[in-house]
């Protein structure tokens, strides 16, 4: 039996590679080299290990690395585990991984105030690797099932893309990660013409099935990395990309537009064309301020202009 097997044997359900798509990443914290050195004994073949010897570094890792889970010792200088999880849980990004204290002081002060930041579980050093490793599997375990409900909740049932909510946090991340960077920031909006007359005139289901398609058609294109495309509501849809200035995404929505009217479905009552088309907003800013709605305001604004000035076009502006 490998190493790999002996850590999830307890559980035939939980194998790496048949639910767990690849190795579950772990994150130990811990001032004393010798002692992450023991863990890392314990997992290095069962997990992808990344280390890191402070609070800020554990910060900086786990924002690179995205990690399921953390193992962080309690006592550091300058920034101490309670701190970094307290941080940990107040981001978007890293709030979500569960965090395991490793802690040679088990005081039921210390572990209330453990449970009081979020972390999941203790373990008390010097470490037993049979309990470290049974504990780790229990709370992967979780995190998978917690990452299924997550991902079936930020989909949009309809069209698969990621739904508004998913859009709404994402916005929020990487509003704050341009305005550190001070990089720019593109929305897209996009509005199906005329899709009252469409569903009023080939009924609900085709509509639906014109919804799809343009949602296809979205999916189709080349993203990048950070970029979100997300069913924003009803008929509208909404991309967001990170450091990305007006230019492109003026050419990324123009080529949206194309795509969706080369689709060629027919729309006998639009009036402005054979076919459903879509109009098309775009706005773009540096993020200096706290407030991220008024890039999506502009896009709408945009929005507007496109249908104002005849439909199947496109619209932008940089704030
Ligand atoms: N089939 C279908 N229709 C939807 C869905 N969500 C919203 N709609 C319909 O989309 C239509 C949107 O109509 P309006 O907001 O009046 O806009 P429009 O007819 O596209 O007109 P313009 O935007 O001015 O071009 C409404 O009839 C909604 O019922 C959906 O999930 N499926």
């Amino acid at each position: 039996m490998t190493d790999t097997q002996s850590l999830f044997s307890l559980d035939v359900d939980f194998a790496p590679g048949a639910i767990y798509p690849e190795r579950p990443k772990l994150l130990i914290v811990d001032d004393q080299p010798v002692n992450i050195q023991v863990l890392y004994q314990v997992f290095s073949a069962s997990c992808e290990v990344f280390m890191a010897t402070s609070g800020q570094q554990a910060l900086d890792v786990c924002r690179q690395k995205d990690p399921d889970l953390i193992l962080l010792d309690v006592v550091m200088p300058d920034m101490d585990g309670i701190e970094v999880c307290r941080k940990l849980k107040s981001e978007p990004e890293t709030r979500d991984v569960p965090v395991i204290f490793v802690t040679s002081q088990d005081s039921p002060e210390e572990e209330t105030l453990g449970l009081e930041v979020s972390a999941v579980d203790f373990i008390t050093k010097p470490v037993n690797p049979a309990v470290v490793k049974a504990r780790v599997k229990t709370h992967l375990m979780l995190k998978i099932q917690a990452d299924a409900l997550r991902q079936l909740a930020s989909v949009d049932g309809l069209t698969g893309i990621s739904n508004r909510r998913i859009f709404d946090e994402r916005l929020q991340v990487e509003w704050r990660a341009c305005r550190r960077t001070d990089k720019p920031l593109s929305v897209i909006m996009i509005d199906v013409d005329h899709f009252k007359k469409y569903n009023d005139h080939y009924g609900h289901l085709e509509g639906d099935a014109c919804l799809k398609m343009v949602a296809d058609a979205l999916k189709g294109h080349e993203w990048r990395g950070r970029d979100v495309v997300s069913r924003y509501g009803g008929e509208e849809f909404v991309c967001l990309m990170p450091e990305t200035s007006l230019e492109p995404a003026l050419a990324k929505a123009e080529a949206i537009r194309s795509r969706v009217y080369d689709l060629a479905m027919p729309h006998a009552m639009s009036g402005n064309a054979d076919r459903v088309t879509i109009s098309v907003g775009v706005a773009c800013t540096t993020p200096k301020t706290n407030e991220s709605k008024e890039l999506l305001s502009a896009a709408d604004e945009q929005l507007y202009k496109a249908k104002e000035g005849g439909r199947n076009r496109v619209e932008g502006a940089s704030l």
